[in-house]
């Protein structure tokens, strides 16, 4: 054992400087194939991946030599700490050949991916099935893509994912865990995770549970009883969205006042010629004007804001990244003139302002408080980009004023973006956490994948399933092994920040009208957030941006209440069962 901290702080100093080179260089070539996908490029980024891992092993063995329990300096007992978890890098040779191999064959199987016209085009998820999903209303069409995504990419993938569900909970139980959900969870640096997030679940399911009686109702008008049953789960393939996991795309059958529909900001968009470009603009734009910092010139020329059109494979699912050198910094993003896409990249220059601000910290400590904090911070963001008094300010609407059932419709279509995405968020990784600790065995996954869907989002599938189907494989972040409970704990934190920033700018009157755009003040405290990076425990931070440590819906509640309570009464005068007591997914004949 090593005591001395001299000693330790020479230790870091040398995996600083040598990380910078792998992970840089890692960064690189895992860009090259994402938005390049050929064999030569999937080579040389198993390649890199490979170095990286034998780096974090070299470090990550070596750091446990250290007896920090005598050391002054928390800095360097925490990053001691966070190097001593290496992930898959913990796998023998030949077994972590093998799982990158089949994360890979996971990650391309699901980007490149299509559904074909019996004769004719074949269509990819981004834009094309995408597209179908928002706005076909024959639910014929919404069922054949529908069916037709889960038969090209979950069916493709059941038998790889019981074997990655092998190698990594040998990985997990390698780094000191008991399977990989344990992992991943020890990310938020708490042994009470599991049942805070069942208590902000319940807290929120109010709200959740009056949207979906309210949605139903609205659908059950539209498709007719032989669709929908009012006191039922609501079919799959109905809510605008290939999983059901965002709402926004069906507003037009939901508006709570019909007579006073919202102007069309993509039509307004196009009319005005936007393009990606002044998407990208725009949102940092707005970082700009909260005194923060601007994405460098390397961020413009080596962005992929648009699917190529040159035929490359490329992966759409949009991502920011980080290629830990402190000035390289960019987005891929398969970008379409819409404002679902325009608010998406201020979800995404979250993440780069993130970057920005921690560029200067230990390679150890570049990251968010925790996985949430780096979801939250974009997000929030959006909500003020998203607010009527923006949107007017930046030309996307005509109309000034904004009555109070205008407002009603308002928040109608934030909540079907934000609250939809509730349940989802939190069974994403509820399933995956079951199914790492063996609680959910290989031969049932679809079912107990559907047993969760139906329990926690009030949804059934549209068509008979079975164990030939594998689900939850049709959505990115389960082909691409990224843990999801993130954007559930973010949907809580970006209103505390919104609610925190807004009080900070100066903002007065309801939280759904507060724009912080041009507030020194916010952008000064979110400034002093973001450059702590994972340097400090996370309820540290959360208390300096807001004043508390603890995580509350409060603020989110706050936010929704004008629309909470038409929702209520809403739902009382027409009778609406909350829940669905005819728990049976029935089909049509
Ligand atoms: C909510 C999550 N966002 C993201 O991946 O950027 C998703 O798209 O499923
Ligand atoms: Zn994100």
């Amino acid at each position: 054992k090593f005591y001395n901290e001299t000693v330790a702080k020479a230790f870091l100093q040398f995996y600083e400087h040598t990380a910078q080179i792998v992970w840089n260089q890692f960064m690189e070539a895992t860009w090259n194939y994402v938005t390049n996908i050929t064999k030569k490029n999937r080579e040389e980024m198993l390649h890199k991946d490979s170095e990286r891992s034998r780096h974090m092993l070299y470090f990550g063995t070596r750091a446990r030599l250290f007896k920090t329990s005598r050391f002054q300096d928390p800095a360097v007992k925490r990053m001691l700490s966070k190097l001593q978890t290496i992930d898959k890098a913990a796998l023998p040779q030949d077994e972590l050949r093998e799982y990158n191999q089949l994360l890979a064959y996971m990650e391309t199987t699901y980007s490149m991916a299509q559904v074909c016209l019996n004769e004719g085009p074949c269509l990819p998820l981004e834009p094309d099935l995408q597209e179908v999903m928002a706005t076909s209303r024959d639910q014929k069409e919404l069922l054949w893509a529908w069916q037709g995504w889960r038969d090209a990419v979950g069916r493709q993938l059941r038998m790889t994912f019981d074997r990655y569900v092998q190698l990594s909970n040998k990985a997990a139980k390698l780094n000191g865990y008991t399977d990989m959900g344990a992992l991943w969870r020890s990310k938020y640096e708490s042994d009470t995770l599991e049942q805070d997030l069942e208590q902000l679940y319940e807290e929120l399911q109010p709200l959740y549970l009056n949207l979906h009686a309210y949605v139903r109702r609205a659908l059950h008008r539209y498709y007719g009883p032989e669709l929908i049953d009012p006191r039922g789960p609501i079919p799959a393939h109905l809510l605008g969205n290939m999983w059901a996991q965002s709402w926004v795309n069906i507003l037009d059958l939901v508006l709570p006042f019909p007579k006073k529909p919202p102007e069309d900001i993509t039509k307004n968009m196009k009319s005005q010629h936007w393009k990606p470009s002044k998407m990208f603009e725009e949102a940092d734009k707005f970082f700009i004007s909260l005194g923060l910092l601007s994405t460098p010139p390397s961020f413009w020329k080596k962005s992929m804001m648009e699917r190529p059109a040159d035929g490359r494979e490329v992966e759409c699912h949009a991502s920011a990244w980080d290629f830990y050198n402190g000035e390289d910094f960019r987005i891929k993003k398969c970008t379409e003139v819409t404002i679902e896409d325009l608010l998406s990249i201020f979800h995404q220059m979250g993440h780069i302002q993130y970057f920005l601000q921690y560029k200067n910290l230990s390679m150890i400590f570049r990251a968010g408080a925790n996985p949430a904090f780096e979801e939250a911070v974009g997000s929030m963001i959006t909500l003020s980009a998203s607010s009527h008094k923006h949107l007017l300010s930046r030309g996307l609407l005509s109309h000034q004023h904004q009555d109070s059932e205008e407002e009603v419709n308002f928040l109608m279509g934030i909540a079907l973006e934000k609250i939809a995405l509730i349940p989802f968020a939190y069974l994403m990784d509820l399933f995956r956490w079951k199914v790492f600790d063996g609680t959910i065995r290989k031969d049932v996954y679809n079912q107990e994948w559907w047993n969760l869907r139906l329990k926690y989002q009030g949804l059934c599938p549209p068509i008979p399933r079975t164990e030939e189907d594998f689900d939850p494989g049709a959505k990115f972040h389960i082909s691409a092994s990224m843990p999801y409970i993130r954007y559930f704990l973010s949907l809580v934190l970006q209103f505390q920040f919104h609610e925190a920033l807004c009080k900070a700018s100066g903002h007065v009157g309801p939280l759904h009208r507060c724009d912080i755009s041009n507030s020194k003040m916010a952008g000064k405290l979110l400034e002093d957030t973001l450059k702590l990076g994972s340097s400090k425990p996370w309820p540290e931070v959360l208390q300096k941006i807001t004043g508390q440590p603890e995580v509350s819906v409060r603020a989110l509640m706050t936010y929704f209440k004008p629309l909470l309570n038409w929702l209520v009464t809403e739902n009382v005068r027409h009778g609406e069962i909350l829940g669905w007591p005819d728990f049976s997914c029935t089909f049509e004949e």
